[in-house]
């Protein structure tokens, strides 16, 4: 049928970003797929309990490996649309994706695993241009390949960068400020995040697009974010300022990998990248898509904190 829901393929479904993926994607009605590493006495009980939980939902979990092409093309051959949300470390292996989706043919969008900053107009410092250079090479792969796609810079993950940067858990004293934490960011709730990229997924105006997740809202520099969210808890926090040339060098000096999420933080508070460059009328800008749907904002992202707040989380490099 013409308006039927697409069915979604999410690669990385088990991971950070993709568990709201997977989540958002049920409950806004489509048929789920997740392909995920199998199983192995190594496997950690968080890793279990979410295929538990997402088997009782009503995913249908597929496991296998990036070189089974065979397996792949067949998971392919039942969905209408892949978002991969993979981790760093695993950012080239969508290639085979890419391979898969060429032969079975019938794929009508592929998100690749972008979410962050807009990678094709930024220049960050050498680690964190390292790995943006990956993922562009993921994009390009694409086009090559003639996949209908939607490129999404969704910015910073609202609860991820919560928790690194105020640190509600710990209730600390100090508060860390990298450079003169006047900086914009744009932060946005990974909930949103899912929600909006599953309805883009069906959306015909979005298709060969890249759609930037900019709410007005949710523009906000790290001092204000420290005393909004001094205001919400009634505490205070003395702001420990890391100067710009410190944070350099530590991208200069630190071995890899620890050098890419030093240059990251640079780039997003420091350089405030985000917002480093000018929405043109060729851009879509997620907020203004679909009047039904609203970015939740960064105060009402502080009040989920105080109530039940989202655990903190660590990218892998
Ligand atoms: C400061 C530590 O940074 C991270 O842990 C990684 C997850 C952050 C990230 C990685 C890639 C990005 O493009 C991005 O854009 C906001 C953000």
């Amino acid at each position: 049928m013409e308006n039927e829901k697409s069915k979604i393929l999410i690669f990385g479904g088990t991971g950070y970003l993709g568990k709201y993926m997977v989540k958002a994607s049920v409950s806004m009605g489509h048929k789920t797929y997740v392909y995920a590493r199998p199983i192995t006495t190594q496997s950690s009980p968080a890793k279990i309990g979410i295929r538990e939980e997402f088997q009782a939902m009503g995913v249908t979990i597929v496991q296998g490996e990036f070189d089974e092409q065979e397996k792949l093309v067949s998971v392919l051959r039942h969905v209408d649309v892949v978002i991969s949300t993979v981790a760093y470390p695993q950012v080239l292996d969508q290639l085979k994706i890419i391979e898969a989706i060429k032969v079975a043919g019938n794929i009508k969008r592929f998100f690749p695993s972008d979410f962050g900053v807009e990678e094709d107009r930024v220049t960050p410092l050498p680690p964190f241009e390292a790995f943006l250079e990956k993922k562009r090479k993921i994009r390009r792969a694409t086009v090559e390949a003639g996949i209908p796609y939607t490129f999404v810079s969704a910015n910073c993950f609202g609860a991820y960068f919560v928790n690194y940067l105020l640190r509600p858990r710990e209730q600390p004293q100090d508060i860390s400020v990298y450079g003169s934490g006047e900086a914009k960011a744009v932060i946005n709730y990974e909930e949103d995040i899912a929600m909006y990229t599953i309805k883009i997924a069906d959306d015909p105006e979005t298709c060969n697009r890249v759609v930037i997740y900019r709410p007005q809202k949710n523009i906000v520099t790290q001092l204000e974010l420290i005393s909004l969210w001094e205001k919400k808890t009634g505490k205070t926090f003395n702001r420990i300022y890391v100067p710009e040339d410190e944070i350099v060098k530590l991208s200069e000096t630190l071995p890899h990998p620890q050098n890419i999420p030093v240059s990251i933080l640079h780039s997003l508070f420091v350089k405030g990248v985000t917002m480093g460059f000018e929405l043109g009328e060729d851009d879509l800008e997620a907020s203004g898509l679909y009047p039904d749907l609203e970015f939740r904002t960064i105060d009402q992202l502080l009040d989920i904190f105080l109530t039940s707040p989202p655990d903190a989380a660590a990218a892998a490099f």
